[in-house]
């Protein structure tokens, strides 16, 4: 397995408290990770340590497998970021200001420029002053800036804030074919589930400073998957005469009186024959589907486990 990213007890404090505490990520090369918390749960400042924007009080980061430290000038030009609020010569047009970037970046070329603009759907007003767009645009201009020097690592802080819906699409779209067409590993926070639902492979789950759980969208399916929720006095007999006399091999027994039945093969009336045939007593039986609300309710709750 490659990474692209990892931080071994990655821990901030300001002020002797801690805004981010032995957070352990494990970031695979070509696959968008989603970084998910409430306000304050320390994904600014996770982002902020890996472009060495802000000094961790303790850990270390490795990056494309190489340790980041303050003189890692060469890993930082493989990398595009977003952090915080675009900021842009304001009186310049888009053009000229992500040919500028381009020269910062020691990074000159013109076609990509070109290719930035398409990408962001902004090429039509290229030769606007930037103080003429709306925040939705500079957003797009932004994430242009961030792709321009075709970077291998992505790192997005709640890059779609001021898009709407049909932009966030855009945008989600966008970020799916830089990784999938171009082999760019995208790191990408946000406080809304669904938005990362939708797009991560893998969701880093944090609150209060802390790394819940990080865990894989397939491992996620499965949890969320559809069963079927067996209400029975006699579990332990039910679970018998599922798995011995219906050939049924993925159950689980949840409750005093539950029991779920996942993958299930046969319908509904054939499952509730064969156990009524077999003595078993039902008092109801309801298909179900977890919610992948409820999921991450849990862990926050529950403070997690980290996978
Ligand atoms: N420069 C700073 N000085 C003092 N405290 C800070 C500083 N930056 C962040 N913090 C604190 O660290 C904690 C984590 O903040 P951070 O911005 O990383 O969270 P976040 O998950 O990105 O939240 P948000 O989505 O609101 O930006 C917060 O309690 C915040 O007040």
């Amino acid at each position: 397995m490659t990474y692209t990213v990892r931080t071994k007890q990655l821990t901030r404090a300001y002020n002797g408290k801690e805004a981010v505490s032995n957070v352990n990520l494990n970031i695979r090369q070509g696959e968008i990770y989603g970084l998910l918390g409430p306000n304050g749960a320390g994904k600014t400042t996770v982002m902020k340590m890996l472009t060495n924007l802000v000094k961790p009080t303790a850990g270390e980061i490795e990056i494309f497998g190489k340790k980041l430290t303050p003189h890692s000038y060469h890993l930082l030009g493989r990398m595009g970021t977003i952090i915080e609020n675009p900021i842009f010569y304001e009186r310049l047009t888009a053009r000229e200001n992500l040919d500028l970037h381009c020269e910062y970046m020691g990074y000159y070329n013109k076609q990509s420029i070109t290719e930035a603009l398409e990408l962001v759907s902004l090429k039509e007003v290229e030769g606007k002053p930037v103080k003429d767009f709306s925040l939705g645009m500079k957003q797009r201009l932004n994430i242009a800036r961030a792709i321009l020097t075709k970077p291998e690592l992505l790192i997005l802080d709640e890059p779609i804030n001021g898009l709407d819906p049909v932009g966030i699409k855009e945008f989600r779209d966008l970020f799916k074919m830089l990784c999938k067409q171009y082999g760019i590993t995208i790191l990408i926070s946000s406080h809304i589930l669904a938005e990362i639902e939708l797009i991560a492979d893998t969701i880093a789950v944090m609150n209060e400073g802390k790394l819940l759980q990080e865990v894989s969208m397939d491992h996620i399916a499965q949890q969320t998957a559809e069963y079927i929720e067996l209400t029975t006095p006699s579990t332990h007999k039910a679970a018998y005469v599922l798995e011995n006399y219906l050939n049924l091999t993925n159950i689980r027994i949840t409750g005093d009186a539950e029991l779920r039945i996942y993958d299930c093969p046969i319908s509904q009336s054939e499952l509730m024959k064969g156990l009524v045939l077999h003595e078993v007593e039902l008092e109801a039986v309801h298909q179900k589907k977890g919610s992948l609300e409820d999921y991450f309710l849990s862990i926050l709750k529950g403070g997690g486990t980290v996978a």
